[in-house]
Order: structure tokens, then sequence, then C-alpha cells
């Protein structure tokens, strides 16, 4: 059985005190919700006091970025630990933003990953291939490479705190979400690489969310796909209401 995750990244949006008024919203209309790993993302100056609003909470906090050196001379940089200091419990990596606007590799979010689960985080390892990629039919070798590069050297006992994140770049804020059944094979796929990369255990067992425009009105059809356990929500994670609705998917 894989428990659902439902995480919201903030992207770089809100002050502290905005992040606290929309933590403060969603909280109550959550709290009943216990079946569904919640996970928020604010930006690096709002972690620590969101943290704290969240103690009471069964919801968790994920940073959006780090990088993999524990400490030294790397101007602006934030390592695993901090985040953790911060309290951090995930960091997401691998997001299409940073692929494309900061020139990240594989070979980078590969050191990232390693470096937040030796330092105790779970990681939200995003992949996702472009619109050109997709309509080239070079999608599943782009998956294939992102997969392949960015896990590798991690053993399948890592990949139990590691959540993979699929979205692709075309549905990203741009209101264009995959169809039910795109999303569905793009997943399944993804799950034939890991039992490649690892073993049918940790294939059957990584959760695989699904990222692109998810809204209240598209999440049912989503979450009812065989291989689709949860969603990395960017725009629609902003207003309580509808993260909250994202959240209790499947219950109208
Ligand atoms: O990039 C995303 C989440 O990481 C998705 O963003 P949107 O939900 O705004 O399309």
């Amino acid at each position: 059985m894989r428990r659902p995750v439902i995480a919201g990244n903030w992207k770089l949006n809100k002050t502290i005190g905005e992040s606290l008024d929309l933590v403060r919203s969603l909280k109550p209309l959550v709290a009943e919700v216990t079946e569904v790993e919640i996970v928020v993302a604010p930006v690096y100056t709002a972690l620590a006091a969101v943290a704290a609003e969240l103690a009471d909470s069964g919801i968790r906090l994920a940073a959006q970025n780090c990088y993999p050196e524990p400490s030294g001379a790397f101007t602006g940089e934030v390592s695993p630990a901090l985040l953790k200091d911060a309290g951090c419990s995930h960091c997401i990596v691998g997001h299409s933003e940073r692929r494309q606007l900061f020139g990240e590799t594989d070979a980078f979010i590969n050191a990232k990953t390693t470096s937040l689960l030796r330092a105790g985080l779970q990681v939200i390892f995003c992949i996702g291939e472009t619109l050109e990629e997709r309509e080239s039919g070079q999608m599943f070798d782009v998956l294939s490479t992102q997969v392949r590069e960015g896990l590798k050297d991690l053993t399948a006992q890592q990949m139990n705190n590691l959540i993979v994140a699929y979205e692709p770049v075309w549905a990203i804020g741009t209101g264009k979400t995959a169809s039910n059944e795109q999303a569905e094979e793009a997943h399944a796929f993804i799950r034939g690489l890991l039992q490649g990369c690892f073993d049918q255990e940790t294939a059957a067992t990584t959760r695989i969310l699904y990222g692109g425009s998810v809204k209240p009105d598209n999440v049912d059809g989503l979450m009812a796909q065989d291989d689709i356990d949860g969603t990395l929500v960017g725009g629609a994670s902003l207003k309580a209401e509808d993260f909250a609705r994202i959240v209790k998917f499947g219950k109208g």
C-alpha cells in the first residue's frame, strides 16, 4: 500500500507573514485527514517560521532546493543539515525550473539527492519531458536518463526515503494538465524504470506524484489512476481552500 502524498510547491511566492497566514488557514481544513501525507514547500526565508506554526499539525515541511556540500565557501547556498535545522523533513530536487533556468544537470541533482538522504531528509525527486521532447518521440528516453542518472548509485534502502514527481514541463503553470491516460502512461513507465534500476519491491513501494496544473477539478481523475500516488501542486497550493480540496481528493 502506497500512502498518498499531496505536496504544495509555493515556488517564489509569499512573505513570512503571508506564509503563516496560508498555513493557519490550511491547518483546520485538513485537520481530519490522516491517510494522506501533506507537505508544503515555502521559500527558504519562511521555513523556520512555518515549521513552528506546523509543529502542532501533521503537515510536513519541504525546502525547494539545497546545495550538496555540508558547509564551506559556497556563498548563498544552504545545506541539507541546515534545512533539517530549520524544521524541514523533505526537500524538492530536480524541478524543471531549476533544470531550465539554472542549468542543473542530472549529475548535480544526483549529488543533492545523495547528500539529502545522508542527512536524513526525504527527497521529492522531479523529472519530466518538454513539449518538444514529447512531440519528437523522445519522452521515454528523457525520463529514462533522468531516472538513471539522477538516482545513480542509490541503494534500494535509500529509495525508501525518496518520492518521484513526474512533472511534464508543458503542463507546468500552463493550465494544460496531462490527461489521466497520458499521466498514467508515464507513471507506469517510470515504475518500470525503477524496477530495472533497483528491484520489484522498490518499484512497487515508491510513490510517484504527478505535477503540472493540478487543480481541485482534475485531481480526482488523476488520483484514480493505478500508478499515481499523489500530486505536486504549484499555483493551486497558494490558496488554502484549493489545496485542501486537492488533499481531500476523491471526496467530491
Ligand atoms: O511545478 C509545479 C509543482 O512543482 C506545478 O505547478 P502548477 O501546478 O502551477 O502547474
